[in-house]
């Protein structure tokens, strides 16, 4: 809608809701409060505009002017019926202005387009050719076929106004508008109404308005109004020639007659709702319908007047556009046609029709009533003209002052409406300027963030590559870590290489340098000299030991001297391996060297006695416990550590190699990594290094270490809880087998052990040579907590 006042340029979207007594404007369907409400009392009059193609326009008593778009025709007139209908019957004046267009043109051959039907019908039927539309006139034609149908029975619309010369104009583009003069009072009707048309043909019959029309609104609205009853029927009110004067049609059924409508008793009173429901009916006919102010008002104006000279009552007072009309007619008129001869045509006129002869065909018809309209128009003015030479001077220039100052105050109006306008402008000028000063601020707010949101990036990009940076360097370090690990476990396998070929060194080497090297390692002399045999106490594969005491100090503890025949010695290597070793190491639970002599072609080895003898016999003669078991283990483990600690690996920890002492201490002993053969172990005996303690690693020929000393060590605590190794009653070659296959030996009586022990063994007997114990793990083990004191290991030695 467009509002009256500073916005009155602008088009705004509204939501209108229509009630009895208001027209509420809404800003849009979901908004519960009105903007603004228009009393259906202030309303001055509810009109077609042609502001746009579909628009009407709502005036106020105060001439404040609403104008309101639509989407159709149909909109726009239910619009004001509806509006219509809830005015208070207050004499204002029905809806004007009203439209309904019909275009009719002609294209570029020469043939109508968009005509009417009713209207093709005739055309065809008369001698109206194409060439006469386009080489004579067809402006005229058009007047004439407007006029034909609508007086003579054809279209069924309104018959009055072709007759009065409507204005049918003729673009440039050779496109026609019939423009339908549309009178706002049944008293112009009267004035102008032709006679009755006698029935041409089998056209006679008017046709039913258009469905929509009939049904959706004429219908109500014909009830309506019957029910209303305002007006009298027009057969109850005077003959229009007796309000006039005396001159012109007599009663006749009119349009409104027809549908049952009363005429107003006034021009100033017409009902609003009979010009509503006859300008729809206008509208049915299809033909464009106008009220043109400039020559229907102040002829109505003038029969108004003339009317109230007949019937005495006082005529409709003029709205500002009817004045300012009628001005403009007053000027407009001054070349009128004389009186006489415009009177005279009418009357002619009048009197054809009165009579009944019209009988013209539809080319004369056209012709002569386009010729009778202008004189009709000219009639009219002449009217006008008659009425202000009527007047006196004095009235005309009090008009023409009241004209004045009409026009200065118009002026001024306009004038500050268009300041306010020019300020308004301005002031969203501003405001848009404002907004783009706000937009661009936040645009560089945004500019910031964005450079301060890479600057972010960037630096988180920098911190993710320096802990890249970071995390390299842990690999580098990790790398070295493992470099230097290599480089160790290659310096042990050096070495164990070192001792392995020292060792094969021995061996291969050519035996009178061997006897050459142990003479330097022996003691020189006699050791008869210094010794004296008291017992025997042992018997090895390599010779006998006897119980023997120092001649030489009588204080000196007894001793036990190994004596071994060198002539019958295969690996006398062995033998200068042990003397070598013996001499370097000095430990509790290592067997102490005392001496060696060579002598006689013996080797006399004198070690520190064992009175308990080898712990293979304290295993067959006693059932140890887990602490004694504990205990012994642990003394072992002890002295593996000092052997270790020399990097001397013993390589053939077993039972047979572990000496007991009187007081229960435990000790290493063989240390020649010669095979011992006892009477009651032949297989052990048998074989050099027997294999029923070896590591899975060694069975596996792959590199060792002093951890094959641990394994042997949990071997030897089997031989406590069972008696024997496992797998001793197996070939020793099936033993080695069993050993790489089955990896950690499984026990005979798992259940009558403790946990704790079945931990130990695990420890020692693990085949993953880095996750089985070293000698420091054993004796922070639970199990080596378990063990008894060593004295308490005195009970299993045999009294001898
Ligand atoms: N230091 C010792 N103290 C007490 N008894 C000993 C000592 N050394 C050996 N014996 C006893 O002498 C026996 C023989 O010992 P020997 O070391 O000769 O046996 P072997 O180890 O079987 O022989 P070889 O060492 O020649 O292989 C042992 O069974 C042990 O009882």
């Amino acid at each position: 809608m467009q509002e009256d006042g500073l916005r009155s340029f602008l088009w705004t979207r509204r939501w209108f809701v229509l009630r009895d007594i208001s027209l509420a404007v809404y800003k849009n369907a979901a908004s519960t409060q009105a903007l603004f409400v228009i009393g259906l009392r202030e309303i001055q009059s509810v009109q077609r505009t042609e502001l746009k193609a579909f628009a009407f326009e709502i005036i106020l008593m105060n001439e404040k002017v609403y104008n309101f778009a639509c989407r159709s025709d149909d909109e726009v007139y239910a619009w004001i019926d509806e509006i219509y209908k809830r005015l208070p019957r207050t004499g204002i004046s029905g809806p004007t202005n009203f439209v309904h267009a019909v275009h009719v043109g002609v294209d570029n051959d020469g043939l109508f387009r968009g005509l009417p039907e009713e209207w093709k019908g005739v055309l065809q039927a008369s001698a109206l050719s194409r060439t006469d539309a386009l080489q004579n006139n067809p402006q005229a034609v058009m007047d004439a076929l407007n006029f034909y149908t609508k007086n003579m029975g054809h279209g069924g619309g309104h018959n009055r106004a072709a007759g009065q010369g409507g204005a049918y104009q003729v673009d440039d583009e050779s496109a026609y508008e019939t423009d339908y003069i549309a009178y706002e009072d049944e008293e112009e009707e009267t004035v102008s109404r032709p006679p009755p048309r006698p029935p041409i043909g089998n056209k006679q019959r008017r046709p039913p308005p258009p469905r929509h029309y009939r049904d959706k609104t004429q219908g109500e609205y014909e009830d309506r109004l019957n029910s209303e009853n305002r007006r009298p029927p027009l057969q109850q009110r005077p003959p229009a020639s007796k309000i006039r004067d005396g001159r012109g049609s007599p009663d006749v059924p009119t349009q409104s007659s027809l549908s049952g409508r009363g005429t107003p008793d006034t021009y100033a009173h017409a009902s609003p709702s009979a010009e509503s429901s006859r300008n729809r009916a206008l509208s049915s006919s299809r033909t464009r319908v106008v009220t043109d102010a400039r020559i229907a008002k102040p002829i109505n104006q003038r029969i108004a007047e003339r009317s109230q000279s007949a019937t005495g009552r006082p005529p409709r007072s003029l709205s500002r556009a009817d004045e300012d009309n009628f001005d403009r007619r007053d000027e407009d008129f001054e070349d009128a046609p004389s009186k006489s001869e415009s009177t005279k045509f009418l009357e002619q006129y009048e009197d054809d029709y009165s009579n009944d002869v019209v009988s013209f065909s539809p080319l004369q018809l056209g012709a002569s009533l386009s010729a009778k309209a202008q004189l009709l128009s000219s009639r009219s003015r002449e009217l006008l003209v008659e009425k202000s030479r009527e007047n006196p001077r004095e009235q005309s220039q009090n008009r023409e002052l009241e004209r004045q100052k009409r026009r200065e105050k118009r002026a001024q109006e306009e004038a500050a409406k268009l300041e306010e306008i020019e300020r308004e402008k301005r002031r969203w000028e501003e405001e848009v300027e404002r907004e783009k000063e706000l937009e661009i601020e936040k645009e560089r707010e945004l500019e910031k963030e964005r450079v301060a949101a890479v600057a972010r990036e960037k630096e988180r990009e920098k911190e993710k590559e320096r802990e890249r940076e970071r995390e390299r360097e842990r690999e580098r370090e990790k790398e070295k870590e493992l470099s230097k690990q290599r480089e160790k476990e290659k310096e042990l396998a050096k070495q164990q290489e070192a001792k392995k070929s020292e060792s094969i060194r021995w061996s291969k080497m050519p035996e009178d340098q061997v006897m050459e090297k142990l003479r330097s390692v022996v003691t020189p002399g006699d050791p008869h000299m210094v010794y004296k045999k008291v017992k025997k106490i042992g018997q090895g594969a390599s010779g006998k030991v006897y119980l023997s005491k120092n001649i030489t100090d009588p204080n000196a503890p007894v001793v036990a001297v190994k004596e071994m025949t060198l002539s019958k010695q295969s690996r006398k290597d062995l033998l200068l391996n042990e003397i070598l070793i013996m001499k370097d190491v000095a430990h509790p639970n290592i067997v102490q060297y005392v001496d060696s002599y060579l002598f006689g072609g013996d080797l006399w080895l004198v070690l520190e006695y064992m009175e308990g003898g080898q712990l293979t016999d304290v295993i067959d003669n006693n059932k140890m416990t887990e602490p004694q078991i504990a205990c012994i283990c642990t003394e072992i483990i002890k002295g593996l550590l000092h052997l270790h600690s020399k990097n001397i690996i013993h390589r053939d920890i077993k039972s047979d190699n572990v000496l007991v002492g009187k007081d229960g201490g435990i000790k290493l002993t063989d240390f020649g990594f010669s095979a011992k053969i006892t009477v009651t172990r032949k297989q052990r005996a048998t074989f050099v290094g027997t294999p029923y303690w070896m590591a899975p690693e060694i069975v596996k020929v792959k590199p060792y270490g002093p951890k094959v000393d641990i394994w042997a060590t949990g071997i030897l605590a089997i031989e406590c809880i069972e008696g024997e190794p496992p797998y001793l009653d197996e070939d020793p070659l099936k033993a080695v087998y069993l050993i790489a296959a089955n990896g950690t030996p499984t026990l005979k009586d798992p259940d009558s052990l403790s946990n704790t022990f079945k931990s130990y063994l695990g420890r020692c007997l693990e085949v993953d040579v880095d996750r089985r114990a070293n000698g420091e793990d054993l004796l922070n083990h639970p199990f080596s907590r378990m063990a008894v004191p060593v004295h308490e290991l005195a009970v299993l030695v045999k009294k001898k």
